[in-house]
């Protein structure tokens, strides 16, 4: 078959770049690496006085002269640019125009509905009454309102283990969501507070924003959380208050192993400070979110194997007046059930004073769940909601998840309905539950010390 060739790509052929091996080939490369005929070259391709400067500018970069190769190069980055530049632009407008309505939220949790107005009891008091005025019986969680919609709604029987996701073994990145939850998910509707919450803390499955050239992350938030880019002002950037500056402080600072021991709880060493634990159902991640408290990696084993942690672990960090536990998870274990032990232990141990609910963000509040929940009762500490890997789900989704674990954990008792939502592979949220903490951890302190002093009155009294 015949070639023929376009006048411009025999231009482009006969191209000097191309005669490799010439004579003329020293003499060429030196007025080559000359700015000014690299910009006479291109004004001669055709190019307007700036074109032909971008141009010599790409060839001087690829220590080239501007052929026609790279000035097409060149015009090919100008139209992307310039498209990108003109979808910039779009965007802005339209984020302007959605501000105007928009009540940017005070950026540590959205307002959620209180505990009274919620459940009409006090955290950690009576359970609340169902619709229909019957206490809730937490022997048989099926009686909840809420279970006896989804029961409705699905076809699942009963709680039994079996029925639980996380005991399939060999299951690992999809698990079979039950039909209720999926029911759910397909009809909720997610309020603006929770919405507004995941993209100004950037949670969910998406690309984290670049940041100008020239500006950077300051290094303690670096892969750590994205809403804290260092700019002056920006939401949680960390420095405004007092708490802020302590949970950057944990940030920086480390884990120790104080103490081990087996799941009953039976040696368990006595307590030297107020103590908190992250509980949640094998391979939610506790392990991993323990050590991104103070990115301190590798210290508690964290595999994607369901059943790694097999005994109670204190740690204690060197910024913060409490110890920290990490629990060994219930549901399937690879053969062990933690469940009713480390239930055993959350009932008896008077110093444990949050115990922090982990719940996965692609599955919500499990069967398993249900179960250690139900185990509880009324009993331990009060229970904070986390929702891990948030990373894994997309924003969109996300949302959703998040107004339904809050619509669940009302039914929760000794719950508070604040969620916290992060990713420790991430770092999003980190902040926020590292805030948390602290504002607990300063309670706690304050607490102690009161009470010691009217345990001082009271002597000196007697
Ligand atoms: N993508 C993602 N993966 C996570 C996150 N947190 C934990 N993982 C992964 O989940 C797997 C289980 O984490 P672990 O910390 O061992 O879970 P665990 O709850 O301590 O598990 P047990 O000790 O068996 O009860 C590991 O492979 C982690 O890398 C997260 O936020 N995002
Ligand atoms: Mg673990």
């Amino acid at each position: 078959m015949a070639l023929s060739l376009s006048p411009a790509q025999s231009l482009w052929l006969s191209s000097p770049t191309l005669s490799s091996g010439s004579r003329a080939e020293p003499l060429r490369a030196h007025r080559a690496s000359s700015p000014a005929h690299r910009a006479s070259r291109g004004r001669s391709l055709g190019l307007g006085a700036a074109a032909a400067a971008g141009a010599a500018r790409h060839g001087r970069r690829l220590g080239r002269r501007a052929t026609h190769a790279s000035v097409s190069t060149y015009r090919k980055r100008e139209e992307k640019r310039e498209l990108r530049r003109r979808w910039l632009a779009g965007i802005e407008q339209e984020e302007e125009e959605e501000e105007k309505e928009l009540e940017v939220p005070s950026g540590v949790a959205p307002v959620f509905p209180s505990v009274e107005e919620a459940s009409g009891s006090r955290p950690g008091g009576e359970p609340r009454a169902s619709e229909d005025n019957e206490p809730l019986d937490w022997a048989n969680p099926g009686l909840n309102v809420l279970e006896r919609a989804r029961l409705a709604a699905e076809d699942w029987g009963g709680w039994d283990q079996g029925t639980d996701p996380a005991a399939q073994l060999g299951v690992k990145e999809m698990i079979p969501l039950p039909r209720a939850f999926r029911i759910r998910l397909s009809e909720a509707f997610v309020p603006k507070s929770i919405k507004d919450f995941i993209e100004l803390h950037q949670l969910g499955n998406r690309k984290l924003p670049k940041l100008k050239r020239g500006e950077r992350r300051p290094a303690i938030f670096a892969g750590s959380d994205p809403a804290h880019d260092g700019r002056q002002g920006s939401v949680d950037d960390g420095r405004s208050d007092t708490l802020g500056r302590m949970a950057i402080a944990v940030h920086k600072g480390f884990l120790r192993q104080r103490a081990r021991c087996h799941p009953n709880g039976e040696e368990a060493p006595s307590p030297e400070r107020p103590e908190v634990a992250f509980i949640g159902a094998s391979n939610v991640g506790k392990s991993s979110l323990m050590n991104a408290l103070t990115r301190t990696q590798q210290l508690a084993p964290a595999k994607d194997d369901p059943g790694v942690t097999r005994s109670i672990d204190w740690y204690k960090c060197s910024r913060l007046p409490v110890d920290v536990i990490d629990l060994p998870g219930y549901g399937y274990a690879k053969g062990a059930q933690y469940g009713p032990l480390v239930a055993d232990f959350v009932k008896r141990r008077k110093s444990l004073r949050i115990l922090y609910c982990l719940v996965d963000a692609r599955t919500g509040i499990r069967p398993s769940d249900w179960n250690f929940y139900a185990s509880l009762g009324d009993d331990g500490p009060e229970k904070i909601f986390i929702l891990t890997k948030c990373d894994m789900v997309v924003p969109k989704m996300l949302g959703k998840v998040a107004t339904l674990v809050l619509e669940d954990i009302r039914s929760v008792p000794r719950s508070s309905q604040r969620l916290i939502m992060v990713s420790a592979r991430m770092g999003q949220g980190m902040h926020d539950l590292r805030c948390h903490l602290c504002s607990r951890a300063v309670s706690m302190v304050q607490e102690v010390k009161r009470r010691q002093s009217e345990l001082n009155e009271r002597l000196r009294s007697v």
